[in-house]
């Protein structure tokens, strides 16, 4: 549906994006995930046409697109800072960009009723812009790019505005909304929880470059480089010493967790005699009093951080270079543990994985 091909973006001698190649199929939920500053706006407001790549290609629907004007490509857009007009109602802001269409009355009508109720807001046509809520205004703000009937939504940042209870409810409807149209939704944001919770796929991004894409449980649970672990979440990183290599697969042994074989990541930088490998921290369990473990370390609470329903317990290990981070529901207790206790932690070695610089 997109094929973006080798496109680079310069601004001045600032490289913004770096031969980025990436497709996304019709129908996908895409994301584009990055810290500020690494390009992912630049690239949807390219795959919208507001910015035009220095070089490279990018098709959509099997057409190139440089050198289209955004109301002539098949997309529309939803920015961070949703521009609702105050002096219109709900309606009249939704049939606004129809009326370049000229529809008869009765079509208009028929469509901006159709996008009110895609977004739940068919009672509301009447009220006043000023008169929403939050979320309110986010879903009129979709509803308008919607009614265009676009085969792809740009979405930037669209629920950055809204507080952490309503962003969550949105994510939820944001994402049974791109089921029910069934059209190429490609958001961006910085929030991993966010790209986790309602994308197909993800790309990762730093410093103009992709670093990843994958499903959010691939990317979550298989990343291939530190960067991209870390961006995803809390991740115990430690050095082990390379025992034997292959095209595919790196055995490495290590202090703690012994000798294990691990899938090589691509990019990987092969004659080096050590590596960078990774446990999440929910991944490692406690064991409590006589429970056993086929595979399980050994080690003390030095720390303890309470969040509700999980805590998270820092726990020394003799011979690991940093305390590990270990991240525990707290239904059996962890949220009792003194710092200084002994404890046992078990893991699946599948668990570890192996990371390029
Ligand atoms: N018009 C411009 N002129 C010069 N530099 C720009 C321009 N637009 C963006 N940049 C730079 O290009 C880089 C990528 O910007 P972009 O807005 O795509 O990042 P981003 O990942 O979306 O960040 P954020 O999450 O903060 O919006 C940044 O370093 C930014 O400063």
């Amino acid at each position: 549906m997109i094929e973006i091909k080798a496109v680079s973006r310069f601004y001045g001698i600032y490289k913004a994006l770096d031969s980025v190649t990436l497709d996304i199929a019709a129908g996908e939920f895409f994301s584009l995930l990055g810290p500020s500053g690494c390009g992912k706006t630049t690239l949807l407001r390219s795959i919208a046409g507001f910015d035009t790549p220095t070089s490279g290609d990018i098709r959509i629907d099997g057409q190139s697109a440089i050198g289209v004007p955004p109301n002539r490509r098949p997309t529309n857009m939803v920015f961070q800072n949703y521009a609702i007009f105050p002096h219109l109602n709900v309606a009249e802001n939704v049939a606004y960009g129809l009326k370049r269409l000229k529809l008869d009355a009765q079509d208009e009508r028929r469509r901006v009723g159709d996008a009110l109720d895609q977004v739940r807001l068919s009672t509301l046509g009447k009220r006043g812009a000023h008169e929403l809520s939050g979320g309110q205004r986010q879903r009129v703000a979709l509803a308008r790019a919607l009614v265009m009937r676009p085969k792809v939504l740009l979405l930037d940042e669209p629920l950055s505005a809204l507080d952490k209870k309503l962003r969550e409810e949105m994510q939820v409807e944001l994402r049974s909304l791109q089921k029910a149209v069934g059209i190429t939704f490609v958001l961006v944001t910085h929030d991993q929880y966010e790209a986790l919770a309602m994308s197909d796929r993800i790309a990762v991004m730093f410093g103009g470059r992709i670093a990843q894409v994958a499903t959010p449980k691939e990317i979550y649970q298989r990343p291939l480089t530190r960067a991209v672990a870390d961006f995803l979440g809390g991740m115990n990183f430690m050095k082990a010493r390379i025992t034997g290599e292959t095209a595919t697969d790196l055995s490495v042994e290590t202090q703690r967790f012994g000798a294990v074989t691990l899938t090589k990541p691509p990019g990987f930088t092969c004659g080096t005699s050590e590596a960078t490998i990774g446990i999440r921290p929910e991944r490692l369990r406690v064991l409590w009093d006589d429970d056993t473990a086929p595979h399980a370390i050994e080690g003390h609470v030095v720390d303890r951080h309470y969040f509700g329903e999980i805590t998270h317990l820092i726990v020394n290990v003799p011979g690991l270079d940093a305390p590990l981070s270990v991240s525990e529901t707290n239904n059996f207790g962890a949220d009792d543990i003194p710092v200084g206790a002994p404890i046992r932690l078990a893991y699946d070695p599948d668990a570890l994985v192996a990371l390029a610089d």
